[in-house]
């Protein structure tokens, strides 16, 4: 493994590098630094949790300038949420060499991003749709441009984005950089990408799996009105520090997270239907621990870097073997440790087959688990807290309580009493799921096409603003700019939280 004082990289960044405790550089930054330094266009792969955004973000960094009079580089990101993030690591990446990025979104004051676009970041992170609108207001000046990343390109080159990323591509200077990385990169899609790059040299980090080899994956066969009452048993086995659990659509989400609480979990749900301060709070407190259980539609399937998760729990089989990929990778995240269940119903198991096979790995078929281990694990969580507790010296206000206690009781009811008070018995309130039908996807179908280039690309047109999209819908004449650009934003999540209208 190389550091990264052999990419030769300006000593300001290096110490950045050094501050946020990267010692050696990843394999695909190993590999993709040199060549993005010399000014190459980049097609880069590599497996979830790898360090792509330093990959990009590095010479990034190191090539622009510090002059501070022009925009010089921009990441389009497919969630609001990952500008955010990308926008963080990329302002680390750049603290002393005075290089900021400024992350611009939907659901965002525009006049506050106008006001800081005034301060000359000299990069850009954003999301299509707000990035189209400070075109169009000509907000955004981009003539500086030398350096431009689609990060989760293939989720961007999506049918239903492409137009959006060409348009915006078009604006910029023909004598340009371009660079695409994801996880994922469908091959119909890189010869998309080919239309608006110069001769791409393709980096893809050779792995016999499109997924990390520490994330451990499971699958189990529950009928789908079971589903819920094993999710539950599962959290109560595992405990887990931060868990993930994806639903298939918006609605999904939402009764989970209520069912969820009803049962005494801490869970919220994060979907694009919500208002951005309600996703950035959900978020904020997940990461914070003050929830443990995110419920979420694939929004957050992509690019989400938050440690501590230790669980992703697909309650619905995702659509296709992207979507499971970026799901579930989720955790296991920079060398750490993971697990990833999915549920999978009786007539969904030939989809779980066509997702094995398109990620080269086999999930492990686990049994549905039993009240009684349920109850076990929570026990055994009791027992930990328990000890923990008598471990420590804070106990003497009770000393003298617990020996009256023990002269008229004896000690085994006396902690068998504690012990089931202590414990979290699994709970059997009654909640209420629509059931969603089973998936079954052709399986040529999904071989044969990148996402929404199927068939089922009819169906996600065949919204408001019909087959001419949300990118022309917010410019329609008549309306408020304002509530146009708000639906777009939001028919965009719709649009990736697929299905659910
Ligand atoms: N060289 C490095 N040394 C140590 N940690 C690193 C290094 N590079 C990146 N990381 C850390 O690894 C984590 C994952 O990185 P990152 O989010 O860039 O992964 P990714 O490849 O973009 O994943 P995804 O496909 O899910 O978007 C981050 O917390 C990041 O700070
Ligand atoms: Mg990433």
């Amino acid at each position: 493994m190389a550091t990264f004082y052999e990419f030769g990289l300006d000593h300001l960044v290096a110490r950045a590098l050094s501050d946020m405790g990267f010692e050696e550089a990843t394999p695909i930054q190993e590999e993709t630094i040199p060549t993005v330094l010399q000014g190459k266009d980049l097609i880069g792969q590599a497996q979830t949790g790898t360090g792509k955004t330093a990959a990009f973000g590095i010479p990034l960094v190191e090539r622009v300038s510090d002059e501070p009079d022009l925009i010089q580089a921009v990441v389009l990101t497919p969630t609001r949420e990952l500008a955010v993030q990308v926008a963080e690591e990329l302002n680390k990446i750049g603290q002393y060499k005075k290089v900021t990025a400024l992350p611009i979104y939907g659901g965002q004051d525009i006049q506050r991003q106008i006001r800081a676009l005034k301060k000359h970041p000299q990069i850009i992170v954003a999301t299509p749709g707000r990035f189209m609108d400070h075109m169009n207001r000509r907000t955004i000046r981009l003539h500086g441009v030398e350096m431009v990343v689609l990060d989760e390109a293939d989720e961007m080159l999506n049918m239903g984005f492409v137009d959006d990323i060409k348009a915006i591509l078009k604006e910029m200077p023909e004598e340009r950089q371009t660079l695409l990385f994801s996880a994922t990169m469908p091959r119909p899609i890189q010869e998309i990408a080919r239309n608006f790059m110069k001769d791409p040299v393709t980096i893809s980090i050779k792995a016999k799996e499109l997924t990390v080899p520490n994330i451990q994956q499971h699958f189990m066969e529950v009928p789908e009105k079971q589903k819920f009452d094993v999710l539950c048993r599962l959290l109560d086995i595992h405990s887990p520090e931060l868990a993930i659990i994806f639903g298939r659509t918006k609605r999904r989400v939402d009764e989970l997270s209520e069912a969820l609480n009803k049962r005494g979990y801490g869970a919220e749900g994060i979907h694009g239907d919500l208002n951005q301060a309600k996703r950035d709070s959900v978020l904020r407190k997940f990461k914070e621990g003050t929830i443990e259980v995110l419920v979420a539609t694939d929004v957050a399937a992509r690019g989400l870097d938050i440690s501590g998760v230790t669980h992703v729990y697909n309650f619905d089989i995702p659509q296709d073997s992207e979507s499971y990929v970026h799901r579930i990778g989720r955790t296991g995240r920079a060398g750490k440790t993971g697990l990833a269940i999915t549920l999978v119903t009786p007539r969904e198991i030939d989809h779980l087959r066509y997702i094995e096979k398109a990620t080269n790995r086999r999930m492990e078929r686990k049994p549905v688990p039993t009240m009684a281990e349920a109850i076990e694990g929570q026990q055994r969580l009791t027992v930990d807290r328990l000890m923990e507790t008598a471990g420590s010296d804070t106990l003497n206000l009770y000393r003298s309580l617990a020996e009256q206690l023990l002269e008229e009781t004896d000690s085994v009811t006396l902690v068998a009493a504690a012990l089931k008070l202590l414990t979290k018995e699994p709970d059997t309130t009654p909640v209420r799921l629509t059931e969603e039908s089973p998936l079954r996807v052709g399986k040529k179908k999904m071989m044969d096409f990148p996402r929404g280039r199927g068939p089922r690309s009819g169906a996600k047109r065949s919204g408001p603003g019909g087959g001419g999209g949300y990118a022309r819908a917010g410019h329609s004449k008549g309306r408020a700019p304002q509530n146009n650009r708000n639906r777009r934003d939001r028919d965009r999540d719709r649009d990736r939280d697929r299905g659910n209208f």
